[in-house]
């Protein structure tokens, strides 16, 4: 079973039209077919105009329509990790989306229309639980902060700034954090309030009042000065990309900018802890190195990737739609299985993005139209289900459509670049993809299935929706309130529709599709499975009642405030503290701890032993006649983990290129496209040219510190083959 199946869990909310959309009128393109699935309907034209609709496809954990509230999102999705944070584990609620996609509405919530987000929701649980006698003893410590432009800073204290340290165990300390104690829900509202009032936010084409910070609400459960259980709530920045603020200024550009590097550094953290790699890249971003804590460990994490369903936004939905994929699609058993080389699986998930249909476009009262290109589908890259799904909708064609169909087929295989791109996509595709995935298209076609048919937990569901089985597919709580918790055993409970819709609309809410089962969302703990349930029954009953009421008007409770300004712990983890520039910019400031500190530079040079104490040299353990220290091997890994990351940078932007490659329809893509390759051009010649200047520091390093260079173990071997291959000519000959 794969961590990250038990860890992170992907979750889509898709947010209503709004007002100036319904005046634009913009359509929805968006489909939440079920709990899980996605279909974003793009519109699109090729030369002689004709308009046509690509389909892409998502599968996700869950996945919410426009009729799903804030508590529907927060029992589905949140409430397990708040019952593990009550198990000591360290747990993380983002909410990814480009501007005006309903992150803060989500997290936040509505105050004026007093619709509670995340934050209060899990307050209240929060509350109750503490309640219970076991935890009494908790104490309740939140901090809020914000992260702009690379700096953090203290939303509950005038945004004063806080400063991040690292220590030598690797710790991550934020100096001059206010910490709050906290004892209601209303007073946690309190501080939110005041907090979220000194947000950073700015003007940009996609929202008014657009946030342009991460907001970070960190609520600490605490057993005396120990953190008992760690709940993060993230209410990211916008994850629109440069195109959104080419009108804006410099200032925006930059923050874009940022934003994006932290967004990408916290996707490949998230990558890095499925992979198992022993380097996760925290220190890529504020934002990661905030979360190291978080990521690392006992932690859960729940992404809630909030989309638009406005057509205007078509791109930047995809855009969050594969940034979601890809931290699920790491967890599809094909992946698992996949023994080839690094890179080429990198590049292959990009070219698995490609979920495709397209189909002739039609107005939305027409009959269905039919696919008309089933350019993805041939190879097997389609979840079982949609394949079935999409053999389904296949009405009868008319002679007009056939020949339609045709003559776009025609159109579409003249741009013989393009096709090119795809019959060599198809053909490495298949490469990689598991026998058993391949399934003969033609048998399908022959016999297809009728949807109705399919059963929810079928083994025929596809590869996507059999993960779940990877979480325990058990049932949520009985929300008509049984004995209710996500921590009960597996399918020792049933969720019901009736009971849930009867809960929802005491909520006055409505949700469109009820799941007859609800995947629980994380893998039970042993020690978890014969406790008692957190929530009991009495507290589910009244959850949205209570809900209701968590705007009432209540004293402000000060609380005491707990500075976390430690000016001692600050002068002694500086001494092992480094700013990335400083590492790299002097190559005498390298520390015993990998890191650089000037006292550091001592001990490298008393732990440098003079020329004439070696006489039993050995080439492989000492160089220029002086053993390897470990700073020598700290340097080894610091200097390979900086090409790593380059690489790894490097690759993600080749996916994106590749994304873009395929995305190219008709002369009309180019002026986008273009633009699009030169910036991604130029982000790879950055992250080159950085790489090169850092080498070449490195370099001067080696001649002015005669520093010995150990191959890694990679190399190492191949040194080893290369002996061994030397033998066998010294044998032959
Ligand atoms: N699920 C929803 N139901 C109703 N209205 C919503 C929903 N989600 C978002 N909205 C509305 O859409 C608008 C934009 O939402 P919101 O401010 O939450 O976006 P955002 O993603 O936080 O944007 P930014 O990153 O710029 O802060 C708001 O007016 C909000 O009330």
């Amino acid at each position: 079973m794969s961590d990250l199946a038990d860890k992170i869990v992907v979750v889509i909310r898709k947010r209503p039209l709004g007002k100036k959309e319904l005046a634009k009128k913009d359509e929805d393109i968006v489909d939440v077919n079920s709990d899980q699935s996605v279909i974003v309907r793009e519109v699109k034209q090729k030369v002689d105009l004709t308009k046509y609709v690509e389909e892409h496809m998502f599968n996700f954990d869950l996945a919410f329509d426009q009729n799903a509230s804030n508590q529907q999102v927060y029992l589905n999705a949140v409430r397990p990790i708040i019952e593990a944070a009550f198990n000591k584990a360290r747990v993380t609620c983002f909410a990814y989306g480009q501007t005006g996609s309903g992150k803060t509405h989500t997290m936040l919530g509505d105050v004026e229309k007093q619709i509670p987000g995340m934050y209060i929701l899990a307050a209240n649980d929060i509350f109750q639980l503490l309640q219970q006698p076991e935890f009494q003893h908790l104490i309740v410590g939140v901090s809020f902060f914000e992260i702009y432009c690379g700096k953090l800073f203290d939303l509950l204290n005038q945004r004063g700034q806080i400063q991040i340290r690292e220590d030598a165990k690797g710790n991550v300390n934020l100096i001059n954090l206010m910490e709050k104690k906290v004892n209601s829900v209303q007073s946690l509202m309190q501080i939110i309030t005041q907090g979220q009032s000194v947000r950073v936010t700015a003007q940009n084409g996609a929202n008014n009042e657009s946030s342009r910070s991460h907001a970070i609400l960190q609520i600490n459960l605490r057993a005396g000065k120990n953190v008992f259980g760690k709940l993060s709530f993230i209410d990211l920045a916008g994850s629109e990309r440069g195109a959104d603020v080419q009108d804006s200024n410099k200032q925006t550009r930059i923050d874009g900018a940022e934003i994006n590097k932290s967004l990408l550094a916290l996707k490949e953290c998230i990558r890095a802890l499925d992979l198992n790699k022993n380097h996760t890249p925290f220190r890529g971003s504020k934002l990661t190195l905030v979360l190291k804590d978080s990521l690392t460990g006992n932690c859960k994490t729940v992404m809630i990737g909030n989309i638009s369903p406005s057509s205007s936004s078509s791109e930047h939905t995809l855009n969050t739609l594969r940034y979601a994929d890809r931290v699920k699609e790491l967890k599809k058993p094909q992946d698992k299985q996949f023994q080839g080389d690094y890179i080429q699986r990198e590049l292959m998930l990009a070219r698995q993005n490609t979920k495709v249909v397209r189909k002739a476009y039609k107005n939305p009262d027409d009959e269905d139209d039919e696919d008309i290109s089933c350019n993805s589908m041939s190879n097997s890259l389609f979840p079982q289900q949609q394949q079935q799904f999409m053999f389904q909708q296949q009405p009868q064609q008319s002679i007009q459509q056939q020949q339609q169909q045709i003559m776009m087929q025609q159109q579409y295989q003249s741009n013989q670049y393009i096709y090119q791109q795809q019959l060599q996509q198809q053909q490495q595709q298949q490469q990689f993809i598991p026998q058993q995935q391949q399934q003969p298209q033609q048998q399908q076609q022959q016999n297809p299935p009728k949807l109705s048919q399919i059963p929810k937990n079928s083994s025929q569901q596809n590869s996507n929706n059999n993960l779940l089985n990877r979480f325990n597919l058990g049932s949520l709580p009985t929300i008509n309130g049984g004995s209710s918790s996500n921590i009960m055993p597996n399918n020792s409970k049933q969720y019901t529709q009736q009971t849930f819709l009867q809960q929802q609309s005491s909520c006055n809410s409505i949700m469109t599709e009820v799941p007859q089962q609800q995947p629980q969302l994380f893998q039970q703990q042993p020690f978890q499975q014969n406790k008692t349930p957190l929530f009991p029954q009495q507290q589910h009953q009244q959850f949205c009642q209570n809900n209701n009421n968590l705007f009432q008007e209540n004293g402000y409770d000060q609380g005491y405030q707990q500075q976390q300004s430690n000016q001692q712990a600050l002068d002694v983890r500086q001494d092992s503290m480094v700013e990335e520039e400083l590492c790299i910019n002097n190559p005498n400031y390298f520390s015993v701890t990998g890191r650089y500190s000037q006292e550091s530079q001592s001990s490298r040079q008393s732990s440098t032993r003079p020329l004439q104490e070696i006489n039993n040299y050995e080439g492989s353990k000492y160089f220029n006649n002086r053993p390897f220290t470990n700073n020598d091997y700290q340097y080894q890994q610091h200097i390979l983990n900086e090409h790593k990351q380059t690489i790894d940078k490097i690759v993600e932007i080749t996916k994106d290129e590749m994304i873009n490659l395929q995305q190219v329809q008709s002369p009309q893509d180019m002026s986008q496209y273009v633009s699009k390759v030169m910036f991604q051009l130029q982000n790879k010649m950055d992250l080159i040219a950085n790489l090169h200047q850092k080498m070449k520091q490195y370099q001067k390093d080696f001649e002015t510190r005669g520093m010995p260079f150990q191959p890694n173990s990679h190399t190492f071997s191949l040194f080893q083959q290369d002996d061994n291959l030397l033998n066998i000519d010294d044998n032959v000959l």
